[in-house]
């Protein structure tokens, strides 16, 4: 990387993240200061920092922060982002050289998000060039997507004038004469040209013709996203309230007036200035630390499947809108169905912005520009939502906000509802988490008082949850019987299908770990250091050896069963296809199909099993995670989950709260028509107190028994993770590597004396070889996160120098996935 010769920043101003160097925009006078500082899209650590450039004088009244611009750089030109002006570049302006063009008339990122993208670059150590580029829209870089302006063609004449002009052209200049008819029609409405011109048989000469004469005129506009023709004005009513809903409200009402001020003063155009004048109040990024507010800005509505946690949502952003404020919901991309579209738009009608995963770049870029240009002040969207640049935004909803796919599993590996709630802060907003089963962190948040804690305990219309029964397996076992299915199982399974009922059978499956399991006692062989559990492992040899992937600890498997000292040990882990077979074999009449990644992995398959399933045409469906989330179907009164066992076992700090989530999730499927739901959960540990927890449906009981656990070992939230992954083409290097940093990482947190600090050895990741590369992985863990992220960030500085050429190291900040 050749280093330009125009820098000469002082790269400190950014990467602390501390405060801006005169972002702001333009000055009272509308002219910028004259010297511009320009973060360039080049992805290295040793450019990531601002560069000064001069703004030219044809640029003095326009630039402003956010700013997409063409720089020279060193011999090449490059793109880059407007970040801030400054009066004093620390070198003599005049051996700077000048932005060289301005490439979007329109300010891409707003200064509150500019403000965002420092926070993330701190928060998860990612490049400040990272961040910024996950709040680009598609397009913004380089010139892959363009958005033609659209050209309309509007009527000045009266319309029967215009049709009188058309008979007398008719002869001389028909194509005219076919647009004037057509104009005259849709009067007094303007009409696209395109398709203006295809009607009349003309080309755009004809138009031009009728422009001179002064009969028509040609606008531009900007091309709207595309929207059901249906989505004229709202036309729901909000139903009104249950007592529970009702409580809930009116906190939240009261945190919204004293947040967002009154319904009535608060309608202030959108504007840039406002967000730096509230930025004022205390709430910027360092406020989190200091301490619940006088008033939370932000709430955790934690309401039972089916409680109106929707509802609420609407409400709220329905009272941001009152305010002149814009809100985004973020909903998982999962649960982006159009049903969930459609409650949005029939609130909120063409005010709402929809951001999907299935968009073409086109379309994702025109719903950027509407928001942008604030005429859609709500934004419906999956993780990257949270980016949406919504001018003066009140209101950040994050539905399921335990979900898992709202963390970024590449850089800048951020978690969107962290992101939520800092860009909150930023901008003087209010956050709204929901979920039935919150993350636990989320749930600790709230009983500190970080979080209003807001409960909806019932289900509307008084819907019972399902009842829940626990099989105990090593009981089967015991009396030989070693099947899959438990004979209680399989009597329920023929009485369902029987009286023409629907069953779900549920399989957790994670196929890369299979876990050592006594399946006389349920004894599950653990890491002694790490409270996970060890995988199975079987070596070219034949041999087998039990593996801990957080710390690498290996034991050979031990032939007797340490608890009861049977001889019932083996490894366990268990496929759909299994079970499809068990099914099948049973129950040879039923019409069974099974959903699983394999099935599915074909478009359109989940949507058409589905259907079938909704139809009544599946008697029992057997699938995996897939099958858990959102599903409506109100045939379905009996659930099965073959085996929680490898839910419980996972080899993940996480492992209750998401065996309590997943089984929540399920057991939310059965029993939501007018026959009350019931869950048979098969395991090997019927007394484990998490599945206990599951057959009350008491989401506190899980949350005590993960929070004791985790406070134990120093994890979220009692303490930070960070997780390294050292990556390259050949084993040896990567190893060496990873020593190398975890021996590093070690002596830096020592010095630096971080509270609680501790660094496992290097050890091969779960998936040790993807897409060719060798994965090797270190783990630091403290009470303090930001203390590991300083000694963290000196530790990259450090070996910076000195590293190997094609060994990369990734760092995720609090990481979800280990693999
Ligand atoms: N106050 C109310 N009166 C009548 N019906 C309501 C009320 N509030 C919500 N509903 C309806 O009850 C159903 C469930 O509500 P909603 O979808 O808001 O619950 P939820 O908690 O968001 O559910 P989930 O967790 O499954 O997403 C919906 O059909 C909704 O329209
Ligand atoms: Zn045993
Ligand atoms: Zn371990």
């Amino acid at each position: 990387m050749t280093t330009p010769r125009t820098g000469g920043s002082d790269p400190a101003a950014i990467a602390a993240g501390s405060a801006p160097s005169g972002a702001g925009g333009t000055a009272a006078d509308g002219r910028c200061p004259p010297v511009a500082e320009v973060v360039v899209d080049i992805v290295a650590p040793d450019v990531d920092r601002v560069f000064h450039f001069l703004v030219p004088p044809g640029l003095r009244d326009r630039l402003e922060v956010g700013h997409r611009v063409t720089v020279p750089f060193g011999p090449r030109r490059v793109e880059g982002t407007v970040v801030g002006f400054t009066e004093q570049p620390g070198v003599p302006p005049e051996r700077l050289r000048p932005i060289a063009a301005l490439r979007d008339p329109v300010p891409v990122l707003t200064p509150a998000l500019i403000d965002l993208a420092r926070w993330m670059e701190d928060r998860y150590l990612c490049l400040f060039v990272q961040a910024l580029r996950a709040m680009l829209p598609p397009g913004a870089r380089g010139d892959r997507v363009r958005l033609a302006p659209r050209r309309w063609v509007r009527l000045l004449l009266d319309p029967a004038e215009a049709r009188h002009r058309a008979e007398t052209l008719a002869r001389r200049a028909p194509r005219q004469a076919a647009v004037l008819e057509r104009l005259a029609q849709a009067a007094p409405a303007a009409v696209p040209q395109g398709p203006l011109l295809a009607a009349a048989g003309a080309g755009p000469e004809a138009v031009k013709a009728l422009a001179r004469k002064g009969w028509v005129a040609v606008e531009e506009r900007e091309p709207e996203p595309d929207e059901p023709a249906a989505a004229s004005e709202p036309a729901a009513r909000p139903p009104a309230l249950t007592p529970e809903q009702a409580a809930a409200w009116r906190r939240l009402e009261a945190a919204l007036a004293a947040v967002l001020g009154d319904a009535a003063a608060g309608d202030a155009p959108p504007s840039g200035g406002g967000v730096a004048a509230r930025r004022g109040r205390g709430t910027g990024p360092g406020a989190a630390r200091g301490g619940p507010a006088p008033e939370p800005a932000a709430f955790l509505l934690h309401g039972v499947t089916g409680s109106g946690k929707t509802e609420i949502y609407l409400r709220a952003i329905a009272a941001a809108l009152a305010r002149g404020r814009g809100a985004i919901c973020l909903v998982p991309e999962i649960a982006l169905t159009p049903q969930t579209v459609a409650r949005f738009r029939a609130r909120f009608g063409s005010r709402v912005a929809v951001l999907h995963s299935a968009m073409t770049p086109a379309q994702r870029l025109a719903t950027w520009r509407a928001i942008r240009a604030g005429r859609k002040p709500v934004v419906v969207g999956a993780r990257s939502a949270v980016f949406a640049p919504v001018p003066n935004l009140g209101l950040i909803v994050v539905d399921e906000e335990h979900e898992t796919s709202y963390k970024q599993e590449e850089a800048p590996r951020y978690h969107a509802r962290e992101v939520a709630l800092a860009r909150a802060r930023l901008e003087g907003a209010m956050v709204i988490l929901g979920s039935a089963t919150p993350a636990v962190e989320t749930y600790h948040r709230a009983l500190e008082g970080e979080l209003g804690l807001l409960e909806l305990g019932r289900r509307i219309g008084e819907r019972p949850l399902p009842a829940v029964e626990i099989v105990d397996m090593r009981r089967e076992f015991g009396l030989g019987h070693r099947a899959l299915f438990s004979r209680r199982l399989v009597d329920l399974l023929r009485q369902r299908l029987a009286a023409g009922e629907q069953v779900l059978l549920f399989l957790n499956r994670r196929g890369y770990h299979t876990v050592l399991l006594c399946r006389e006692c349920g004894f599950v062989l653990r890491c002694p250091h790490c409270d996970v559990t060890l995988t199975v492992h079987q070596l070219a040899s034949g041999r087998r050896v039990c593996r801990c992937h957080y710390c690498d600890h290996r034991q050979v498997p031990p032939a007797l069963c340490p608890r009861c000292g049977g001889v019932a040990l083996h490894p366990f882990g268990l496929g759909t296809q299994k079970v499809e077979e068990a099914a099948r074999r049973l129950f040879p009449g039923a019409r069974i199909q099974r959903m699983d990644a394999d099935v599915t992995a074909r478009r359109g398959t989940h949507e058409a099993i589905y259907r079938r399933f909704a139809a009544g045409q599946i008697d029992i469906l057997i699938g995996t995670q897939m099958i858990a989330k959102g599903w409506d179907v109100p045939g379905v009164t009996l659930v099965g989950v073959v085996s929680a066992d490898t839910a419980l076992h996972m080899p993940d700090f996480r492992r209750q709260e998401r065996t309590f989530q997943l089984l929540e999730q399920v057991a939310g499927r059965a029993g939501r028509g007018p026959r009350r739901g019931l869950v048979l959960i098969q395991t090997y540990s019927p007394d484990h107190p998490c599945l206990q927890a599951v057959a009350r449906h008491d989401y506190r009981a899980m949350y005590r028994l993960e929070a004791a656990e985790r406070r134990e070992l120093g994890f979220p939230p009692f303490g930070h993770l960070i997780r390294a992954v050292v990556a390259g083409p050949e084993r040896a290097p990567v190893e060496q590597a990873a020593s190398r940093l975890a021996a590093a990482w070690r002596r830096a947190v020592d010095e630096a004396a971080v509270p609680g600090a501790r660094v496992t050895p290097a050890a091969p990741a779960p998936i040790e070889r993807l897409r060719g590369r060798w994965r090797w992985h270190v783990l630091a863990r403290a009470v303090d996160g930001a203390a590991l992220r300083a000694a963290t960030r000196a530790v990259m500085e450090r070996l910076r120098e000195a590293w190997p050429r094609d060994v990369q190291v990734q760092l995720d900040v609090d990481p979800f996935s280990m693999l």
